[in-house]
């Protein structure tokens, strides 16, 4: 049972169809939202006797495919990022109607709570109430009306008839009596009515920006944590909301910059351009092209990674170990003593971008890495990353538990990453649902692995030896209280200066936090919020 629309209490005043200002969806959309002169050729938005599914045929495709998107996302635990781009491929949508269909299932799927909140005030019952197929529905009708510049008619339109196609003409009708209640406000007049009940300015810019609750305080702490005002919290929320750049990486020793974006220039059909990033010598910003249409992508030479990965890895390497003897320790560093840089180990590396860094970084100093992860599927990723790098810089891929590789292999290496598994929340804008799959409880499990993974990270690398902790959280627990509480068992450990290594990399200008601990911020440097603490094993 898909519910009633509740009708009156319309926030703000009604306008009228073209009152929102939208000519609809650029330019080279139909009135339908679709491209013009392709929907024709598709037969989108014909209706026919046949069953539902082969009815669903009929829809819009791009509409359609969201929509499948948002059930795989709710029924199978499915990540969209992975699930969409096949779905395309697989019914031939390209283009406009890719990138419509992109935007429009992770948008929707992003902004969730926001529009949760707004249909939470159009229909009669609570939400957990009205049927998941036709909430999605709605969900995408409301992201189409007040997050693109779909014009309200083919929004509203489009959406009833996705709805008929998929749920039956019952839930068509309440689509339809929604949608329309949502069209008559803008999101201006909407963010204002769901946030009149919010108990404090935290809670309302959760709400406005689609936050749940305890990621939005968690946040607030982070940023006054580690150094930043509290007033970039709306910033920061906001910046989870915009898709990243598609950032590449020109792995060093296997192709330059320069090499990638002219392969981009001259292999690459279409309008695709290229931009140097802004910290980091490896990393290039594409736009207007597939990855995987690059070759130096396809053999492995360059791949995806976001420049806040790059940076941190970069920052890592080039951080010097000191010879293992007790002169060095004493600031002799020139006593003779050897000071092997040659076995790096890369504790926790699937899929295995930091590796394919690491490892081509390795393979023009004359190292080798050691890449090891726990779950075999992903090791097997890893070594799919690790294609192009020379087989001498590779000593193996191994599967794993990170936790028994410093009581197994004490002091056998030089350097160690620790890219912890966390929480993700540092990469919300390029993993739409994930801030709705996160619970608190999950930091209390991953905090203790993320404790025990540093502790035989310590253990593993050699007197002397550096240890990087990386995570893709900003969360204070899983970052500064990680590092806080293993250090606190131990006083065979200094901090390093990582800021200092990150200015190596990205110079003197990335704004960074008077902190020998880094954390970047999607905000502030446009990449991931990383955080890097970098560790040396006393000599
Ligand atoms: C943040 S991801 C690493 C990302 C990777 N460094 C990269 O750049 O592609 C964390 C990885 O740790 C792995 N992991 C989880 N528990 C582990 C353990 N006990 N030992 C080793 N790896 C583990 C996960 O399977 C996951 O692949």
């Amino acid at each position: 049972m898909s519910g009633e629309a509740r009708t009156g209490g319309t926030p703000g005043h009604e306008r009228g169809q073209g009152g929102r200002g939208g000519s609809g969806s650029p330019d080279r959309r139909d009135a339908h939202g679709r491209e013009r002169g392709a929907a024709r050729a598709r037969g989108a938005g014909q209706r026919s006797e046949a069953a539902p599914s082969q009815r669903a045929k009929g829809a819009d495709p791009a509409r359609n495919v969201a929509f499948d998107v948002l059930q795989e996302v709710a029924t199978s635990d499915a990540y969209a990022n992975l699930v969409l781009p096949p779905l395309l491929r697989a019914r031939g949508i390209r283009g406009r109607d890719a990138a419509f269909a992109t935007e429009l299932a992770y948008g929707t799927l992003r902004l969730r709570g926001r529009y949760d909140a707004i249909i939470a005030q159009c229909v009669d019952r609570p939400l957990d109430q009205v049927d998941p197929n036709v909430l999605d529905l709605l969900r995408l009708g409301a992201h189409q009306l007040l997050g693109m510049r779909v014009a309200q008619h083919a929004a509203v339109s489009e959406t009833v008839g996705l709805a008929r196609a998929r749920a039956g003409a019952g839930s068509a009708q309440f689509v339809n009596a929604v949608l329309r209640k949502i069209s008559r406000s803008t999101l201006e007049e909407w963010l204002e009515a769901i946030t009149l009940d919010a108990p404090d300015d935290v809670t309302r810019l959760a709400t406005t920006q689609s936050h749940p609750v305890w990621i939005a305080r968690a946040m607030r702490e982070a940023l006054v944590g580690t150094g930043r005002s509290a007033d970039d919290l709306a910033e920061l929320l906001e910046a989870d909301n915009t898709a990243p750049r598609v950032t590449l990486v020109a792995r060093p020793g296997l192709v330059s910059r320069e090499r990638l974006a002219g392969e981009v220039a001259h292999d690459v059909r279409g309008d695709a351009t290229t931009t140097p990033g802004r910290w980091t010598p490896t990393a290039l910003v594409l736009s207007g092209s597939d990855p995987a249409a690059i070759p130096a992508v396809r053999y492995g030479a360059a791949g995806v990674q976001d420049e806040g990965s790059q940076l941190v890895t970069l920052a890592f390497a080039g951080t010097p170990t000191l010879p293992a003897t007790s002169d060095a320790a004493a600031g002799d560093r020139s006593g003779g003593a050897a000071n092997p840089d040659e076995r790096w180990l890369d504790l926790c590396a699937g899929p295995g971008g930091k590796a394919a860094l690491l490892a081509s970084l390795a393979g023009e100093q004359g190292a080798r890495i050691v890449a090891n992860e726990v779950a075999p599927h992903r090791a097997r990723l890893v070594e799919q990353a690790l294609a192009a790098v020379p087989a001498d810089a590779v000593e193996r891929v191994q599967v794993g538990d990170g936790r028994q590789v410093g009581v197994e292999e004490p002091g056998a290496y030089d350097r160690v990453l620790v890219d912890a598994p966390c929480t993700g929340l540092g990469a919300l804008r390029r993993r739409p649902e994930s801030r709705w799959r996160r619970t608190p409880g999950d930091i209390a499990t991953l905090t203790t692995l993320q404790r025990e993974l540093l502790g035989s990270a310590l253990d593993a690398v050699r007197p002397g030896g550096v240890v990087g902790y990386v995570t893709c959280s900003p969360h204070l627990a899983e970052t500064q209280l990680v590092v806080k509480d293993v250090l606190a068992g131990r006083d065979d450990v200094e901090v390093l200066d990582a800021a200092a290594a990150v200015r190596q990399v990205a110079g003197d200008d990335i704004p960074l936090a008077d902190r020998t601990d880094v954390q970047l911020w999607p905000h502030v440097h446009g990449t991931d919020a990383m955080h890097l603490t970098l560790l040396r094993r006393r000599a």
